[in-house]
């Protein structure tokens, strides 16, 4: 299979590239050529494990890697969870599933991609025999992810750019407590937005990263995008049958890449009905999705802080859909976006997306409403997508991150903090972390000076 990109200047690459390569060279994000069709496919899958699932899946796409050796690098990307089911699916009640995405090694859904993503890289420096240097931008857990996939891991260096002091401080201690040497957590004075803007200049500079051998962590990844399909799929199949006709996959939502994944799915030929876009205060997509108009407000920090994203990365891969793949329309809504930060939709249909927004105000309580209604406890992001749940459907609530990692805000909604030892332990290990301004300038003198 061949890979192009939304703005189809660049040319088609095999998987390996596309991974290899993170961002297109004409600023595009890569989408498969053709999606492949898998309505006859996935309903013989449902006795699979989780790890043989993702084989099954990702075959379609990893066609220049060895049937064996992927099915090695994807076994090995989930023995670290700590879930016999990996991704269980729990009944809160007939009309309410909570599907856990937290049990992977940083307690993030972030793992799940990032740990198969990190044996692909390694895999790529064998191969090729060369060092590889990994640049990614984060609101607080694609970089611990990240990080927690490549430690240690022998010819890779790994640089975050994180928006200082707007992450959980749990999360920073998980990308600047490690102790690593290949790993550079860059604390930026600036927002996510600002983080993921300069990321993505220094992407589009092909001769600096050919020279640093850089590559791409964040959902501009496909990779990334494609290993979360695979969530979807495993919880569509442990569904109960007569609950699918109904379901609507609900879920927090920042960079889109989450949501994302779900829809290509359905694109796939899996009948999955709804999905619902659930914002935190950080609401351009909840506005988008209520009116049609894209309109770039400033980010608000927030208690759903790696929500707190506005110009979210993967729209651009919706918008390539939705403007029936016409490159050329996608390359100038995306200029237009940038320009004016604005842009009307003349034509926007997404019957089978809603969407919900929660403001700080509302997260707290939300967290004490879950617990006391069903003894649940949920983190701030996976509280979001609580918010305005349909009584006529059965939801399926993505919950994609531990409640562990946001112990002050838990406090404040039930009066005591959940404690995890992986989580506790950071708090006694030093912080390494390298203050930066957002400019390309300062991040690429960064990287030159401390690539592998
Ligand atoms: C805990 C949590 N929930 C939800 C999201 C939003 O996911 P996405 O950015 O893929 O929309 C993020 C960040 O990605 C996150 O870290
Ligand atoms: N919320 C994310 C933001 C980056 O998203 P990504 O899916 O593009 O990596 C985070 O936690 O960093």
């Amino acid at each position: 299979m061949r890979f192009i990109s939304t703005r189809g200047l660049a040319q088609p690459l095999s998987f390996s590239d596309a991974v290899a390569t993170g961002l297109a060279p004409d600023g595009g994000l890569f989408l498969p050529e053709k999606l492949p069709d898998l309505s006859a496919q996935w309903p013989p899958m449902a006795g699979l494990g989780y790890a043989q699932l993702c084989h099954e899946f990702m075959r379609h796409f990893a066609t220049d890697i060895p049937e064996e050796t992927l099915r090695r690098l994807v076994g090995k990307a989930y023995q670290g969870f700590d879930h016999a089911e990996t991704a269980p699916l729990v009944a809160l009640d007939a009309r309410t599933y909570v599907l856990e995405l937290f049990h992977g090694p940083t307690l993030a859904f972030k793992d799940f991609a990032m740990q198969l993503l990190g044996n692909l890289y390694e895999h790529q420096c064998a191969q090729r025999g060369e060092s590889i240097n990994v640049l990614g931008a984060t609101s607080g857990d694609t970089g611990a992810a990240a990080i927690h996939a490549l430690l240690g891991k022998p010819g890779t260096a790994i640089f975050i750019l994180y928006p200082d002091g707007r992450v959980s401080p749990l999360q920073e201690r998980q990308m600047t407590c490690t102790g690593a040497d290949n790993v550079f957590a860059l604390a930026i004075d600036g927002s996510f937005d600002d983080a993921q803007a300069a990321l993505k200049t220094i992407f589009g500079d092909t001769a600096f990263r050919l020279k640093n051998r850089l590559s791409a962590v964040n959902s501009i990844n496909l990779a990334r995008v494609l290993a979360q399909c695979v969530y979807y799929l495993y919880a569509w199949l442990r569904l109960p049958q007569e609950a699918r006709a109904n379901a609507e996959f609900v879920v927090p939502t920042g960079n889109f890449g989450n949501v994302l994944a779900g829809w290509l799915l359905q694109r796939m030929g899996v009948p999955i009905p709804a999905f619902k876009v659930a914002t935190n205060q950080n609401d351009i997509l909840y506005r988008l999705f209520t009116t049609g108009e894209y309109r770039v407000a400033d980010v608000q920090p927030s208690l759903a802080p790696s929500m707190d994203i506005q110009v979210a990365s993967n729209f651009e891969r919706f918008l390539y859909y939705q403007l029936g793949g016409d490159a050329a329309r996608v390359r100038a809504v995306m200029a237009t976006c940038a320009k004016d930060g604005v842009y009307r939709f003349d034509k926007f249909e997404h019957s089978t997306f809603s969407a919900s927004r929660c403001s700080d105000a509302e997260i707290p309580g939300i967290i004490a409403h879950v617990r006391r209604r069903y003894g649940y406890l949920v983190d701030p992001h996976t509280a979001c997508a609580f918010k305005d749940l349909s009584p006529e459907k059965v939801s399926v609530v993505l919950a994609t991150a531990s409640p562990a990692k946001f112990p002050e805000t838990i406090r404040e909604a039930i009066g005591a903090e959940p404690k995890h030892p992986r989580l506790e332990a950071l708090r006694k290990r030093p912080i390494h972390k390298h203050k930066l301004p957002a400019s390309v300038e300062a991040i690429t003198r960064f990287v030159e000076a401390h690539a592998v």
